[in-house]
């Protein structure tokens, strides 16, 4: 299959560091990573940090997200860390986005994609192809399931396509105190079965907002035990 993309000028986008198999008579290819794990365990604060990391070597990344939980196009951690992004809308073709970038003279070097779990299976083919053909290194960070404990369509096509699935190690725990993976959707104080697939909202409740997400272990996802009351997280930064 012909290469779909070609760096305008490969020694600037490809010099930096050695590709992958390089020295081993391999051709050069970039990786395709996939870190996942439930909301709030710090997806969105480890991919500022390997761009922070990247930055500071000179390489050039392209930050994209879609529907960041902030409703702007930026990749926020609830650390506190934000930093603007491309937001990704459902039709857009990212290598041609990658492509338009070269044709301005802007060298990309890594893609990093937060929320990844709302790309559509197309757009994650495209990484693979841009991993492949571009030799970009390519982070996607995003939940493995969705309220109702499916994989994500995006997802799905990061588990079938990545060279690496990176479980985020930061455990998130139930109420109870057990490891929590599963991302309830409450609503009034109940836990949510059936809805729309993308509903952008946060773990913890904000005064105006209808539904949040709760993280609980399997036990409680089933049986929709929410526990004693939430603790705020304001609250627990006042102490
Ligand atoms: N005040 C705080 N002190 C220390 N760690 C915090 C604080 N607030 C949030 N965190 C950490 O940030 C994590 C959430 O990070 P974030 O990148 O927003 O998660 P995700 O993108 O996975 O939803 C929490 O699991 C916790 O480890
Ligand atoms: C489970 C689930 C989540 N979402 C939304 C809710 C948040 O806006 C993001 C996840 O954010 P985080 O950075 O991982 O905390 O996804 C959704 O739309 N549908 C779902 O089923």
């Amino acid at each position: 299959m012909e290469p779909i993309i070609t760096s305008p000028d490969p020694t600037d986008a490809l010099s930096s560091v050695p590709a992958a198999g390089a020295g081993r008579g391999l051709p050069p290819t970039g990786r395709l990573r996939f870190f996942f794990g439930p909301m709030d365990c710090g997806k969105s604060t480890l991919a500022l940090q390997i761009d922070h990391n990247q930055a500071r070597q000179g390489r050039r990344g392209l930050l994209l997200v879609r529907h960041d939980r902030s409703g702007t196009p930026t990749i926020s951690s609830r650390m506190g860390l934000v930093r603007h992004a491309l937001e990704v809308h459902e039709d857009m073709d990212l290598c041609a986005l990658v492509r338009e970038h070269w044709s301005r003279g802007s060298r990309v070097d890594y893609v990093i994609v937060d929320e990844a779990q709302f790309l559509s299976a197309e757009q994650v083919d495209q990484l693979a192809e841009l991993a492949d053909d571009a030799h970009l290194e390519v982070y996607c960070f995003g939940l493995a399931t969705d309220f109702r404990s499916a994989l994500f369509p995006g997802s799905q096509r990061l588990f079938e396509l990545a060279d690496e699935l990176n479980a985020i190690q930061v455990e998130v725990l139930c109420w109870c105190g057990r490891p929590g993976r599963f991302n309830a959707r409450v609503h009034d104080g109940d836990v949510v079965r059936a809805g729309d697939t993308v509903l952008v909202a946060d773990t913890v409740a904000a005064d105006t907002a209808e539904v949040r997400y709760q993280v609980l272990c399997r036990t409680h996802y089933r049986t929709g035990d929410l526990g004693p009351h939430p603790v705020d997280d304001r609250q627990l930064s006042l102490t």
